[in-house]
């Protein structure tokens, strides 16, 4: 159960009762904008702009009779209890007030407006500069006896809420230099740097946060026609084309650059990696062989023929020819011996 009550910053937005953390507290409700009806609007106080799909929306929470108590959450942008959630269902986008801790009964519920060029913050930030270091942490409120009871739990709040404060505001600036640099950024988006940044931002975190239902939803039956077919996209297709691509890259662009890719070679990038790296030892084998030959004068006509069999044919080839050669040599031998013998035979003959 939330309430309306006065703060210094007007109306604020309190919880009656302790919430936990991850809880939505409601619905941001309001007239749905975008386009031209979004362009035209004058009074922004109640406007709250998300982009879907690349296009901006907004929920004008304006009139009292359309809207809920939602609209009293003031913004906090170092320690905010709550942030507002893009929620998709059937397709339709809603605002959902989410807890990012557990909060107590009657504190004030606020949410990062992401509006870093607010009035208010950049008069607190001024303050804060003139403001001695000491003090700094207290604002100088404390002095006052101004410190309210969220601003002292603020303080026991987790590192992450500040730490994601911080993390998307970067983003932010990315995301609006990107655009422009790019020259896309149009008149309504214009429009939108004036407003609340969070908006554009929360987008993204929404983005998340219907993941999140999405799955949650998978388990209610609750998932759209759009979700299921993102579901079906391969993603590691992606990965494992990027994991190849740069490496098949590297081989050809090496060979390349020596000018080394033969016809062969180049008939070879199409062969399984293993067949090239066997091509490869196979010719810097029968090289080195046939340069050692070739030093000698040695290499005849049938080595070079068989330059182009496998190593292992040369290496058999040679250490057969080797024994071949032996043997003639020893027939040579026994042949010798057989014509001296018939010479000295002869040559007895002759003397009788
Ligand atoms: C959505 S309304 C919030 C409710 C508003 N306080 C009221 O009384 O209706 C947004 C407006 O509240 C005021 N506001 C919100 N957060 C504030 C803050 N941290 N400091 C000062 N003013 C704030 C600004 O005037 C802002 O335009």
């Amino acid at each position: 159960m939330c309430k309306s009550q006065a703060t210094k910053h007007g109306k604020g937005l309190f919880t009656t009762e302790a919430i936990i953390k991850g809880q939505y507290v409601g619905e941001y409700k309001g007239r749905h904008l975008s386009g031209k009806e979004l362009d035209e609007l004058t009074n922004e106080t109640y406007l709250y702009v998300y982009r879907l799909n690349g296009k901006l929306h907004g929920i004008d929470a304006s009139d009292e009779a359309l809207s809920g108590i939602l609209r009293y959450a003031n913004d906090e942008w170092r320690s905010p209890n709550t942030r507002m959630e893009k929620v998709m269902i059937e397709g339709k986008s809603f605002l959902f007030l989410k807890t990012i801790c557990d909060i107590p009964a009657n504190t004030e519920l606020r949410y990062d407006y992401n509006f870093p060029d607010s009035p208010w913050r950049e008069s607190i930030l001024e303050e804060e500069s003139t403001t001695p270091a000491s003090t700094e942490m207290s604002n100088g409120r404390e002095e006052n006896g101004e410190v309210s009871e969220l601003e002292h739990h603020a303080q026991d709040l987790p590192v992450h809420s500040i730490l994601e404060e911080e993390s998307t505001t970067p983003a932010s600036t990315e995301m609006s230099n990107g655009r422009e640099e790019n020259g896309e950024v149009s008149e309504l988006e214009h429009h939108a740097q004036d407003l609340p940044v969070h908006s554009i931002l929360e987008e993204e975190s929404a983005t998340t946060a219907s993941t999140e239902m999405s799955n949650g939803r998978e388990e209610n039956g609750e998932v759209s026609e759009l979700e299921h077919h993102a579901q079906d996209l391969p993603v590691h297709s992606i990965l494992e084309e990027e994991s190849t691509t740069p490496a098949s890259t590297e081989m050809s662009n090496g060979r390349e650059e020596n000018g080394e890719v033969s016809e062969l070679e180049h008939h070879a990038q199409d062969l399984p990696v293993h067949s090239i790296l066997e091509e490869e030892s196979a010719t810097t084998a029968s090289t080195e062989m046939s340069n050692g030959r070739e030093e000698n004068g040695e290499v005849s006509e049938l080595e070079h023929h068989a330059q182009d069999l496998p190593v292992h044919s040369i290496l058999e080839e040679e250490s057969a020819t080797t024994a071949s050669t032996e043997m003639s040599n020893g027939r040579r031998g026994n042949h010798t011996h057989f014509c001296s013998l018939l010479f000295y035979l002869v040559c007895v003959l002759n003397l009788q």
